[in-house]
């Protein structure tokens, strides 16, 4: 008799659906070229070269009209189911892809668009450290500077004990249904899917990465960006 039982599968999420504000490009910095290809290519380019993640799902503005030209030939799922805040966004993926099979059992590995220096083995070592486990977890980076607390003039109000800090990095590993709910109960204020993991009591696993996936943020990070991707070629 064959069994029938459901084996998860891993699906990555990728928002991209933000303005990039703060990077002050002359668009979403998504599609800024880094090292000759959009910024979000490399970004692909990563989870693609993860033969565990089955599929992966891009989530844009349903405004954006730049991603055929910018990414052709793209093999990775588009929707442009993306929201008002990066939470939103991440919901209207998990919709989509249940519309597209996947089931509450499987795993989401939701990655950002901007951290594009992302290596595979830093996936594979997230997703040896959470397959198992019973709640999740996330890459991420012991805080390594003293951390102040500031006011709004830019004075030190306090000086925060950095010993149990992590500064909290993506992919981020869960499974849909807990993840999915997770952020519904929290809402936008949810500014990474484990913070909302963590609100329903739960303690997701704390997998450490390296400082080189940053998260592409200010206008000088395209330079950073840039040198270190020039560097591993
Ligand atoms: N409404 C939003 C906001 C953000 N993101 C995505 O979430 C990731 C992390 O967000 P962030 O770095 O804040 O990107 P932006 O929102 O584009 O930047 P900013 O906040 O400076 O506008 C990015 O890949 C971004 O495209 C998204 O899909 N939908
Ligand atoms: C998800 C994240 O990258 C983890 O550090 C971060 O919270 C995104 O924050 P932003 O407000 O979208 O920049």
């Amino acid at each position: 008799m064959t069994s029938s039982a459901h084996v998860p599968r891993l699906f990555a999420l990728v928002p991209a659906a933000g303005i990039g504000e703060r990077a002050g490009a002359a668009g979403p910095k998504q599609y800024v070229d880094i090292g000759g290809l959009p910024m979000l290519a490399h970004t692909l380019a990563a989870l693609a070269a993860v033969p565990r993640i089955a599929q992966t799902l891009v989530v844009l503005s349903p405004a954006d009209d730049r991603f055929e030209a910018a990414l052709p030939g793209c093999t990775a799922w588009v929707a442009r189911v993306g929201g008002a805040s990066r939470a939103e966004s991440v919901l209207g993926g998990l919709a989509e892809l249940r519309r597209r099979g996947a089931t509450d059992d499987d795993w989401v590995l939701v990655h950002d668009a901007a951290r594009c220096l992302l290596r595979p083995e830093w996936v594979d070592a997230l997703i040896d450290a959470c397959e198992h486990d019973d709640v999740g977890g996330l890459l991420a980076q012991p805080v390594a500077d003293t951390l102040k607390a500031g006011d709004a003039d830019s004075r030190v109000s306090a000086t925060v004990d950095r010993r149990d800090k992590w500064a909290a990095q993506t992919p981020q590993m869960f499974r849909l249904g807990r993840v999915e709910r997770a952020l519904q109960a929290m809402g936008a204020a949810a500014t990474d899917e484990a913070s909302a993991v963590e609100a329903l009591g739960l303690r997701p696993r704390l997998v450490r990465a390296s400082m080189e996936n940053f998260k592409v943020t200010w206008p000088e990070d395209f330079t950073l960006a840039n040198r270190l991707l020039a560097a591993r070629r």
